[in-house]
């Protein structure tokens, strides 16, 4: 049916469009996306024995993949030169870009020069309601998205013959297009193109949206060489995140097993990871792992998990490693995205950008050293949305990251006004005593001293919250950095002698979404850190808690209450506290178990915390600095940086001079390797970042 001008897309041709119906709802049999990705240049080697049947269905799903070819040029026929959008707008169609199982696409110019890549759907191509309701769902859910790493949507019109979706220009072709000129590409290459791509797909994820289809040929360059992923046309958006869905759908080569096999148990977020497997081992390989002419062949080996790493392609243990741990048949037993990117495998050189010269030929990192390649890994996870940048609220989070330390439980309820607030005796006046930082530093900061012996707030008069944290930051560096120094020198201390292990935050939990971030010190005193940037600590001393205010002229101010004076308006924050103090109480385990720290009654507080793809930061008022890594090792640093507390997944922990540390290069009575060079580096450039961020 031809659309009348005027019409709204809604009013599309109601009739027709059975051709993405079969697209989107996809029998397994069916022709879909049959494409040129189960057809990659190298030859198969772990091919079956050809059946005559097999080589007549062959036969006939080429036929029909040609008619269908053929049936979508005759129908998507190409748009004229000047195309007239209802809105009055008029673009200039350029060349043609290429097309899929469903789309022709061409170059189009608008009125100011700007080119875009226009996705022609033809009209008559749109016969059924179902297949009318899968476009407007892959527009609505494309143009949703907002990453760097995802082709970008621009607009979306039509004109008597054509849908169009105007998109971002990737004109430097797909990956599957560089593969297929480059045969195999490089691991470095492979790790800074699956970083931006898992980039993209954490912003997919993390709106409820999955891709389903995700293979090489629909991510694209753009003119920097930078990847976008493209093509939503089976991507789903669910409800709520523990929605399954039941559609078996997905391009052959690249689809999950739960989906052959879960018809009834449904798959979710997990496809799209196998995917990643997929495509890693495809790069590195030359062809994805299930390959074989036979596309029934393709499923049998991926239900069995039946591929092999070949001989004849050299690739290093950490991808084996990765692409393994990846391809499990069990979809919940799969790496999440950050775990990914934790592996081995992205610990090798790591390029700061990707050239046109990857195009033609591999290109040579072979002279790239280790502390580059972390920066550009770095550099590279920040420039795809995998690193919050630093903001100047003190709550610096990475609110998409669900980690097992959140809490479970649904807070709102429980936390209904009125249900808790006549627990309090609600006074008008209070008898509160407000004093400046640097007197809740004078009493408690007994332990943190500059090089030269002052203190940091009697030296250093706080201008703005920022100045202190960044001075933190630069004496832990410095100290860090003399440690090191020291270690050198004969002089250095060789035996271990214990330190006094300063207060730990012993748990926590981030419901900034909501209130904020709430921890428990190893003395029981309990804090949040709220969205606002105030906090609270409930002190378990004389129940008395204090209000801490972020002051941008006088630093920190504190204010003591005594529980049964609370002001009406700290009434809904002690609330609040309380309720996650018994939360962690019940839910969470104490970081460590050492009795004598129940001894410790310093009055602190958290400045600030950041959240890493590696760790959780926590910067305290007493000038300590713990570190809770991904792998439950946790370091802190104290004393301005001369003392190191380690306190192991099991939840004990040890307090020694760091240059012994250094000097002896491990930590007494831990057996295990856990990494410590790599993870003190780590603490450097954190701490490195936040003295030049600022
Ligand atoms: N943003 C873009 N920039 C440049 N070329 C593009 C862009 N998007 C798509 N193309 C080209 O158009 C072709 C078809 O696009 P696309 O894959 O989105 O269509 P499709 O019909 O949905 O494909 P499929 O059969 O994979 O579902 C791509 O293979 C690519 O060559």
């Amino acid at each position: 049916m031809a659309a009348v001008r005027g019409q709204p897309l809604q009013a599309l041709g109601s009739k027709e469009l059975n051709a993405r119906a079969q697209h989107n709802i996809t029998p397994l049999k069916s022709t879909r996306r049959i494409n040129d990705e189960n057809a990659l240049p190298l030859k198969d080697e772990q091919q079956q024995p050809q059946q005559q049947q097999l080589q007549d269905e062959n036969q006939l799903r080429k036929e029909k993949a040609k008619r269908k070819k053929e049936k979508l040029s005759s129908l998507c026929k190409t748009p004229p030169s000047l195309i007239r959008t209802r809105a009055g707008k008029d673009y200039r169609r350029g060349l043609f870009l290429g097309e899929g199982g469903f789309a022709r696409c061409f170059q189009i110019r608008d009125d100011s020069g700007a080119v875009f890549a226009a996705k022609t759907v033809a009209k008559a191509s749109i016969k059924s309601d179902k297949t009318k309701t899968k476009l407007l769902s892959e527009i609505k859910i494309h143009k949703s998205m907002n990453h760097t790493n995802i082709v970008k949507f621009i607009d979306c019109f039509e004109d008597d013959a054509n849908v169009y979706i105007l998109l971002e220009i990737c004109p430097n072709q797909s990956l599957m297009d560089l593969l297929k000129k480059r045969k195999v590409l490089t691991e470095p290459e492979v790790r800074f193109f699956m970083t931006q791509i898992i980039g993209g797909i954490k912003h997919m994820h993390t709106r409820r949206v999955i891709h389903r289809d995700l293979k090489l040929g629909n991510i694209f360059f753009d003119p920097d060489m930078n990847l976008k992923i493209g093509d939503f046309g089976l991507a789903a958006a669910l409800k709520k995140d523990t929605d399954r869905k039941y559609t078996i759908c997905g391009t052959p080569n690249y689809i999950a097993p739960e989906v052959l096999t879960g018809k009834t148990a449904g798959h979710s977020y997990e496809v799209d990871i196998w995917s990643i497997g997929v495509m890693i081992y495809a790069l590195l390989i030359g062809k994805p792992p299930f390959q074989s002419k036979d596309v029934s062949l393709i499923y049998e080996r991926i239900k069995k998990n039946d591929y092999a790493f070949p001989e004849d392609k050299p690739c290093s243990e950490a991808a084996k490693d990765l692409i393994t741990s990846i391809l499990t048949t069990d979809p919940l037993k799969r790496p999440n995205l950050d775990e990914i990117l934790e592996s081995e495998f992205f610990k090798g050189e790591f390029p700061a950008r990707i050239t046109t010269e990857s195009l033609i030929c591999a290109p040579d990192y072979r002279g790239l050293d280790r502390m580059h390649s972390q920066l550009n890994f770095i550099n590279c996870k920040k420039a795809s949305g995998l690193i919050q940048q630093p903001t100047r609220n003190p709550v610096e989070i990475l609110r998409t990251d669900l980690e097992s330390e959140q809490p479970m439980t649904i807070l709102p309820q429980s936390l209904s006004p009125g249900n808790t607030k006549s627990k309090y005796k609600e006074i008008t006046e209070a008898n509160n005593r407000t004093r400046k930082l640097e007197e809740l530093s004078n009493q408690t900061g007994k332990s943190r001293r500059l090089d030269d012996g002052s203190r940091v707030l009697a030296t250093q008069p706080v201008k703005f919250s920022d100045t202190v944290l960044k001075h933190e930051c630069l004496s832990t560096l410095n100290g860090m950095l003399s440690a090191e120094r020291e270690s050198r020198l004969r002089t250095t201390r060789s035996q271990f002698t214990a330190c006094k292990t300063p207060v730990l935050i012993s748990k926590w939990v981030d419901y900034t979404n909501k209130y904020g971030f709430s921890y428990q010190f190893s003395s029981d005193d309990v804090g949040v850190l709220f969205n606002d940037g105030t906090t609270l600590i409930r002190t378990t001393r004389h129940n008395m808690f204090w209000f801490i205010t972020d002051d941008t002229v006088e630093g920190w101010l504190a204010s003591e209450y005594h529980i049964s004076e609370i002001p009406d308006e700290f009434s809904r924050k002690v609330e609040i506290a309380d309720f996650f103090a018994n939360y962690m109480k019940v839910n969470l385990c104490k970081v460590s178990t050492e009795e004598e720290l129940l001894n410790e009654k310093e009055e602190i507080f958290l400045r600030r915390y950041t959240r890493s793809d590696q760790f959780v930061m926590f910067e305290m008022s007493n000038g300590s600095i713990q570190f809770n890594f991904k792998d439950h090792n946790k370091i802190c640093i104290s004393q301005t940086g001369t003392v190191l507390t380690y306190i192991s997944p099991d939840r004990t922990s040890e307090t020694f001079l760091l240059s012994t540390i250094y000097r002896e290069g491990y930590i007494p009575n831990v057996q295990r390797d856990i990494g410590l060079q790599s993870k003190l580096e780590a603490i450097k450039d954190a701490l490195r970042e936040k003295v030049n961020l600022h």
